[in-house]
């Protein structure tokens, strides 16, 4: 496993029925981590105002805060495809603001790629930013910058208008000359139906096994994050277990003077030492 994954290497995925990996990343250490273990892709999503940023929504994540993450990840990646996540009303006044601001996430981020949420009515946007020579993915289904309009994170695409829709929306942002496509918390078969009907592949979130790759938010898929857990989520670890004992062994050593021992502390010259008493 060498080479850096690259826009064609997910066309070439969905091609040869290979799935793609992704998971999300916000820092150089899990960066590294993500790489080393051979995942194909790492998202700096929009999701780190809430594994992060403790908030309940990602509404006011900013540009700054985003890029800085970005960089943060790029110092640990080799191998795989950078994505950055655009932050909400960074891309929603006009194709202009839309344009500038992907372009701040290739050239002061380092992401390789940028995502932006919405369907059909950001297809010019999505046009406008890969005519820039960006690479874009799209995200559509529970697009959770929409959350007040949805009234809460709720699975999308249940009525037959509302799958239809989505349908359209995906054939529309594959028109624009996006390279994949998120689908979020949208029913596994119809996640299947667009998956089938669009030529660039499909990323899963909650959204069943025939996506052509999955993605998941790493505090929740390592057992880290605590304040919600989607139904989609899996848990391969629970570090938040592993780490709170951790913690509590380190606070018991400390207070029973067990930590520091001779190795982890520094010696000098006695004869120094004297002449200092
Ligand atoms: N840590 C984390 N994981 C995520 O997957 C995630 C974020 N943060 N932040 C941004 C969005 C928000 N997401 C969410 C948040 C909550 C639910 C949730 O509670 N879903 C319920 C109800 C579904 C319904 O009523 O339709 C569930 O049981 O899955 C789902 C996705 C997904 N994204
Ligand atoms: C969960 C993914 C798709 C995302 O948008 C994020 O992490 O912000
Ligand atoms: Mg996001």
């Amino acid at each position: 496993m060498a080479g850096k994954f690259t826009t064609q290497a997910f066309s070439d995925a969905k091609k040869n029925s290979r799935k793609i990996t992704m998971l999300t990343a916000y820092d150089y250490t899990m960066a590294q981590i993500l790489d080393e273990s051979g995942i194909d892709s790492i998202l700096v999503g929009d999701s780190l105002a809430m594994p992060i940023q403790g908030k309940d929504s990602t509404l006011e994540v900013t540009m700054e805060e985003m890029l800085y993450h970005c960089r943060c990840v790029a110092k640990g990646v080799r191998n795989a495809l950078i994505v950055g996540d655009m932050p909400f009303m960074t891309y929603h006044i006009n194709t202009d603001e839309a344009v500038r601001n992907a372009g701040r996430f290739i050239q002061e981020g380092k992401a390789n790629a940028v995502k932006l949420e919405g369907g059909k009515h950001m297809a010019d946007t999505v046009r406008a930013i890969v005519r820039a020579q960006i690479p874009v993915m799209g995200h559509i289904g529970l697009t959770p910058q929409s959350v007040n309009i949805f009234g809460g994170f709720k699975v999308q695409g249940k009525e037959e208008s509302a799958a239809r829709a989505l349908v359209e929306d995906a054939l529309a942002i594959e028109a624009a000359g996006a390279f994949a496509i998120v689908l979020e918390a949208v029913p596994e078969m119809l996640a299947k139906l667009i998956s089938e009907k669009v030529s660039i592949p499909t990323i899963g979130i909650g959204a069943g096994k025939y996506c052509d790759g999955q993605i998941l938010v790493i505090h929740d898929m390592l057992g880290l994050y605590s304040d919600f857990t989607p139904k989609f989520v899996k848990q391969y670890a629970k570090l938040r277990g592993s780490m709170s004992e951790a913690v509590a062994s380190y606070v018991s050593e400390v207070r029973d003077s067990q930590f520091p021992e001779i190795q982890h502390t520094y010696k000098m010259n006695d004869e120094i030492l004297e002449r200092l008493y």
